[in-house]
């Protein structure tokens, strides 16, 4: 049987294995001192690279197609970010592309739609920034939007474990298209049948394995650790950056991923969450915001008119909702 939007899926599937290529050996070359230091560059060297080069890759298979990504060439424009420039033409050089410094500029501005339409891409180069420093855990995440709803998934994480199958090799990327399951595969191995992945099964309310941001700013632990007293559960929730969350919520080793808002001013960006949103939906989960709307991502950059995240196993969807209604505070407008 031929796929729908296989064309789309193998596109998606390129373009963040050579980004992950990328980011791997910047990551590799940042060093402790570095990481200290309020120079940020390598960590902005790859997030534009990787926006440039999965950019470039979906224009070249789909040339019309526009791409909502969370990076822009404006400050690279500006002559003092020459040298940056120049390192991010170097790192492209890597995945045997090379662009002049004005087509790396115009590659990262292809990311600079701002959505809302009928079928757009929305792309988070590197997600999970404070992880990809302190050499933990990062993602990259791209997904296709159509009339609303996520049809493609494309969701690399370069320091995430494979399973004993593939003798825990470090990195893999999670699969999904719309109603065709989600599926696994690690990153340096592409010619492996992926694995087909699939949420717990999961019923007790507090046996539930909790995960969520590392920052409290990003989401409340306060307000989880509530949560967590509510289910009657004695465990506390795993920390961890980036989309690699609804990875591990997809292929069953935690049950619940809660982003609970902090600000009331803070509207959740798409690319933050629509490539693994799909993935854990396509792996038998259930994803709404804290007041059990689904997620919508027709209306721009951002998922204006949801609060938060609550992504489940499904089984535990409306105990876990209920929780955070019983539990519920009030957002202030501080960080
Ligand atoms: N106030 C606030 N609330 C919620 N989310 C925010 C907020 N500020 C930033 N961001 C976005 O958080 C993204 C990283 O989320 P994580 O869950 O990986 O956070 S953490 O790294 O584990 O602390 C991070 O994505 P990246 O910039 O791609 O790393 C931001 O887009
Ligand atoms: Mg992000
Ligand atoms: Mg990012
Ligand atoms: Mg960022």
């Amino acid at each position: 049987m031929s796929q729908i939007y296989e064309a789309e899926l193998q596109t998606a599937i390129e373009a963040v294995r050579k980004a992950s290529q990328i980011c791997r050996s910047v990551q590799g070359r940042i060093d402790g001192e570095k990481m200290d230091k309020a120079d940020r560059s390598p960590v902005t060297i790859a997030d534009y690279a990787s926006q440039a080069i999965i950019c470039s890759t979906i224009r070249a298979s789909f040339p019309e197609e526009l791409i909502v990504a969370e990076e822009d060439a404006r400050d690279l424009r500006t002559g003092e970010c020459s040298p940056f420039l120049d390192q991010i033409v170097e790192e492209l050089k890597a995945v045997e592309e090379s662009p002049t410094a004005e087509q790396t500029l115009d590659w990262i501005d292809f990311g600079n739609h701002s959505g809302g339409t009928s079928r757009f891409w929305t792309l988070d180069p590197i997600d999970g920034t404070k992880g990809f420093l302190r050499k933990e855990q990062y993602a990259i995440s791209l997904a296709l939007i159509v009339d609303g709803e996520i049809q493609v998934a494309a969701l690399a994480c370069p320091n995430l474990r494979a399973t004993d199958a593939w003798d825990n090799a470090r990195g893999v990327i999670f699969t999904a298209v719309r109603g065709m399951g989600a599926r696994l595969c690690p990153l340096d191995l592409p010619d492996v049948t992926p694995h087909s992945v699939r949420v717990s099964g999961t019923r007790t309310a507090s046996a539930a394995r909790m995960c969520e941001s590392v920052e409290s700013g990003h989401s409340s632990h306060d307000w989880s650790s509530r949560i967590l007293s509510a289910i009657g559960s004695t465990s506390e929730a795993v920390r961890l950056d980036s989309q690699a969350k609804y990875g591990v919520l997809a292929r069953g080793e935690a049950d619940v991923y809660l982003r609970l808002p902090v600000r009331k001013d803070y509207s959740e960006k798409i690319w933050d969450h629509a490539g693994g949103v799909l993935v854990v939906e396509e792996a038998g989960g259930k994803v709404t915001d804290i007041d059990g709307n689904p997620l919508d991502f027709s209306l721009g950059t951002t998922l204006k008119s949801n609060r938060g995240v609550v992504a489940t196993n499904g089984l535990l969807h409306d105990g876990i909702l209920a929780a955070v209604q019983s539990s519920s505070e009030a957002p202030t407008a501080e960080a």
